[in-house]
């Protein structure tokens, strides 16, 4: 079964890459012009494999299985121009996000724009260049469907590539969304010079405002649990590698950030901060990093909104 990924960024390619080792694959990038020195500036240091085709024309990517590799707060206008194209597919979400305009996941996003599609989530803790070189990574997929998630678990599963499968679409889908949040305030409190002690504060009561706000949203808490969810949140409120972990870094230390960066979580703490006022829930430290990313709270403020908070049972 053919494979096409779109969205030519660093974790489109990275499983465009190890996927062609086992299939006809086309990767697609709006913008491809680095394709003849087959080596992605995303990707810095990865050769792409002499049979992974790389396109900017969307025909070329009516695959059975289609990969959506773009940013969360993009797809939504890339579903409304083109998804006809790829309605009635295997359509893998592979963003990590909630979209600001529907307050929605890309899963459902996608449900929307492309109907008779089989919709499915591809998350889990994974660095791009990880999976491009080839270094051992679990990860989850999840579809409604059982069948269909057995096939695709196994049609995207490699010799170092590892999937795990769920139905819980929205448990995988949010728990990837919200770790990034989580990251953001982790890396901030790292930059602040709080310490790892605080880190391990965030980490822990930023996992049970996750698990609140996704079993809310219909997600079964012990896929909160797994890869998508808790072990996505380790990785990345640990290591250097994420982007949102270091963008926390940056406003924590009073640095600036390079612009242009895939920060998901800057976006998506808005979109937690609307939904959770909507279903009246608390999640004060996503609310802390959408006021930190909006500049609406200073830096020197942030800690004292969390000790000030009323003292209560864990
Ligand atoms: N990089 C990583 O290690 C991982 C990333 N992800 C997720 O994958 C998604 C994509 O992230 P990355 O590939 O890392 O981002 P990236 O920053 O490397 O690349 C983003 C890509 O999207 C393209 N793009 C932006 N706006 C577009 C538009 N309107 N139409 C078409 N293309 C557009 C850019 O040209 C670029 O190729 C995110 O949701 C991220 O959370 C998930 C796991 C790992
Ligand atoms: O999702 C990721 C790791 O699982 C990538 O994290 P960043 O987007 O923060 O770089």
């Amino acid at each position: 079964m053919s494979v096409a990924v779109i969205g030519a960024g660093a974790f489109g390619t990275a499983l465009a890459v190890v996927l062609a080792g086992k299939a006809p694959v086309t990767l697609w990038g709006r913008d491809i012009g680095w394709a003849g020195t087959r080596e992605n500036p995303r990707l810095p240091g990865i050769r792409l494999p002499d049979s992974l085709r790389v396109t900017d024309a969307l025909q070329d990517c009516l695959a059975d299985t289609v990969l959506l590799a773009l940013p969360a707060q993009v797809l939504g206008g890339f579903l409304a121009e083109q998804g006809q194209l790829f309605d009635g597919r295997r359509l893998v979400s592979c963003a990590k996000g909630i979209d600001l305009a529907s307050l929605t996941g890309p899963s459902a996003l996608i449900g929307a724009a492309c109907p008779q599609a089989t919709v499915a989530v591809l998350t889990g803790p994974s660095f791009a260049a990880d999976i491009a070189r080839g270094l051992p990574t679990a990860l989850t997929l999840a579809c409604a469907d059982p069948q269909a998630a057995q096939s695709l678990q196994h049609q995207l599963s490699t010799g170092a590539l590892r999937l795990y499968r769920t139905t819980d679409v929205p448990g995988a889908e949010l728990g990837g969304a919200l770790k990034n949040v989580i990251a953001i305030a982790a890396g901030a409190a790292i930059g602040a010079g709080y310490g790892d002690s605080a880190r391990a504060s965030i980490v822990t009561r930023g996992f049970a405002e996750m698990v609140r706000l996704a079993t809310a949203l219909g997600a079964r808490a012990e896929t909160l649990a797994g890869l998508s969810g808790l072990g996505d949140l380790v990785l990345t409120c640990t290591s250097d590698q994420s982007r949102n972990f270091r963008y926390g870094l940056a406003l924590g230390a009073g640095r600036d950030f390079a612009a242009g960066t895939t920060v998901e979580g800057a976006a998506t703490a808005r979109a937690v901060t609307a939904l959770a006022v909507r279903m009246g829930i608390e999640m004060p430290v996503s609310n802390l990093v959408a006021g930190l990313a909006e500049g609406r709270i200073a830096m020197e403020h942030a800690l004292d909104i969390l000790l000030n908070r009323p003292l209560k049972e864990e």
